[in-house]
């Protein structure tokens, strides 16, 4: 039966009714966003525990994440001062390949010449041992400390270019800028995220409800008829969001969607995290976060305003919480020393469908990975973006958007994870047993195809995963090159190829990343001058 476009807009015309369970950063992100979206014209409201708590570990992001800003109209200096929050360029990996090494995975797209990507030209003639700092002017900035922006707030010269708007311009979404790789993301507390967005929702009308849910009532449908509070009553929805994290209240319990874990291809399954005092007199601030390789894992270093988010990720089949404290107490060092643990066991893995009905899981209760290439928030931001492209009519059509919202959601996921799952097969690293079983663990099928070619073809867009899943080609190419356990060769048409342009390229970005150098402040600097008002 269809639907006719007045019949459709009757029903779409009367107020939606949203109610958002979970207070963390994914139900604060939905309920800003939300509200940018609609306006009054949804009726939101998010009911959050004060007993349970939320994750907040000091998170670092992806570069898309400026478009949530932008949808939210906050500009930098809005928010940024209070969630401590710092610029990133790049994942630094340290002792993944061998002691010692370190490479970056930058915010920066990698050039071509002649059609061969600059990988491919750097195997055929490496310039130096680096395949990073000879392909991206980024690493140049993150070994110098410096920030993206000049101390008058403009940003460093890219084949970006900052978007004039005014307050009736369009505003973009992540799916409107493949391919234009904007230079910087974000480190910052996202519990401090989640306070600031409280006051940006509430302010434009969202319900904030603190109250325990303690049921979740379903219709003979099946469907999600309201959510049981200790002190608020029942409250009724059109459709309600699962923002509880790892517990899938509505998702997983009430729904009974199954949870379908990756644990089998990437078994790290538990983080210990610690908030670290940092001097900002004395101390720099990388402007990037850091994945330093364990004994069963890899520590995380984040560095924000006045501290450093840390932890270690790692896998419980290896070793212990006690055992895991102590190499990240060591790690640290004295700096750690009064600051109290935080252990995490994650859930590792996705729901079968995020959208069953009238629900909608968002955030942990999602689905996550492990946090090594920070993709969490990227999941939660890109989550929201899908649930407005595919809202609802109340009509005959919902079951497909839902069918399409759950592609788009699933394939973002098994995307991601196939990039994580290649950091583990590629790492040259294989000294205990943690690093040898990296290397014989059953990979997703797809992936093993995948490395098959990469190693005569660097991977590029006809390659990788082939649904969007937030990671360009580029990326993988930094981290093949990058964990040299794989031996990755060039296309042989360069043997018969001139390399002239290709050695232009490279002095072009060596030279431009010296000047670069020279002319930007430092992190520290930058903060300074934003958190003085400038
Ligand atoms: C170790 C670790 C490191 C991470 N690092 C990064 C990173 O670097 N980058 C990144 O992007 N992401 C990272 N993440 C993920 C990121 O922290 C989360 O995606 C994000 O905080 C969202 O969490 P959430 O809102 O889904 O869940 P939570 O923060 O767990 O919030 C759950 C909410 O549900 C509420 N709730 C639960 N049950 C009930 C109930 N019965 N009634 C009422 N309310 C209830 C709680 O009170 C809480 O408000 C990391 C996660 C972990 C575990
Ligand atoms: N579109 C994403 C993907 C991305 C591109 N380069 C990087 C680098 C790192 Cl460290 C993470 C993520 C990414 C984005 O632009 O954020």
């Amino acid at each position: 039966m269809s639907v006719s476009g007045s019949e459709r807009s009757a029903e779409g015309n009367r107020k939606k009714r949203v109610v958002i369970v979970g207070g963390g950063t994914a139900g604060w992100m939905t309920a800003s966003y939300l509200t940018a979206a609609f306006g009054d014209r949804v009726d939101l409201t998010v009911v959050e525990s004060a007993q349970i708590g939320t994750i907040g570990v000091g998170e670092a992001t992806f570069s898309d994440i400026r478009h949530f800003f932008e949808f939210l109209r906050l500009e930098e200096s809005d928010w940024m001062p209070e969630c401590n929050a710092t610029y990133k360029l790049a994942v630094r990996f340290e002792n993944w390949r061998e002691p010692g090494h370190h490479f970056y995975h930058p915010f920066e797209q990698m050039s071509s010449v002649d059609g061969f990507p600059l990988s491919d030209w750097w195997l055929r003639n490496p310039t130096t041992s680096r395949f990073d700092k000879d392909s991206f002017v980024m690493t140049s900035l993150c070994d110098a400390g410096v920030s993206p922006r000049y101390l008058d707030g403009s940003l460093i010269d890219q084949d970006f270019v900052e978007q004039e708007r005014d307050d009736d311009s369009a505003r973009s979404t992540i799916a409107e800028y493949q391919g234009a790789q904007f230079p910087y993301a974000y480190h910052f507390e996202a519990h401090l995220l989640a306070k600031y967005l409280t006051g940006y929702a509430t302010r434009r009308g969202t319900r904030h409800i603190v109250d325990n849910v303690v049921d979740v009532a379903l219709d003979e449908r099946g469907w999600i008829s309201h959510v049981r509070t200790e002190e608020h009553g029942d409250l009724e929805a059109d459709l309600f969001v699962d923002c509880t994290g790892f517990r899938g209240l509505l998702l997983n319990k009430a729904l009974g969607e199954p949870f379908v874990s990756y644990q089998d291809t990437l078994p790290n399954d538990s983080a210990v995290a610690l908030q670290v005092p940092l001097d900002m007199e004395r101390e720099p601030i990388r402007p990037c976060t850091t994945a330093t390789a364990q004994e069963a894992g890899w520590i995380w270093t984040i560095p924000l305003i006045s501290r450093v988010g840390t932890g270690y990720v790692y896998a419980s089949d290896y070793t212990t919480p006690e055992q895991a404290e102590r190499v990240l107490r060591d790690f640290v060092g004295p700096a750690a020393a009064d600051v109290p643990a935080n252990h995490i066991k994650m859930r590792i893995g996705r729901s079968r469908r995020s959208w069953v009905n009238n629900c909608v899981g968002v955030g942990l209760s999602s689905g996550f990975v492990e946090p090594l290439e920070s993709t969490g928030i990227f999941f939660i931001h890109h989550a929201i973006e899908q649930i407005v492209k595919y809202f609802p009519s109340g009509g005959a059509g919902d079951d497909r958007l839902r069918e399409l919202y759950n592609r788009s959601v699933g394939h973002v996921m098994d995307g991601v994870r196939e990039f994580l799952v290649l950091h583990y097969r590629s790492a040259k690293r294989a000294d205990n047993q943690y690093w040898k079983d990296t290397k014989t663990r059953t990979v997703p099928d797809s992936l093993a195809e995948r490395i098959e070619f990469w190693k005569h073809k660097v991977p590029d867009a006809e390659t990788v995963y082939p649904y969007y899943h937030g990671l360009p080609p580029y990326s993988y190419n930094c981290i093949l090159l990058g964990m040299g356990g794989i031996d990755v060769n060039y296309s042989p048409a360069l043997d018969w190829a001139n390399e002239k342009a290709a050695l232009a390229e490279f002095e072009r970005i060596r030279v431009k990343a010296e000047k670069l150098v020279q002319e930007l402040p430092t992190q520290n600097e930058y903060f300074a001058a934003m958190r003085a008002g400038r």
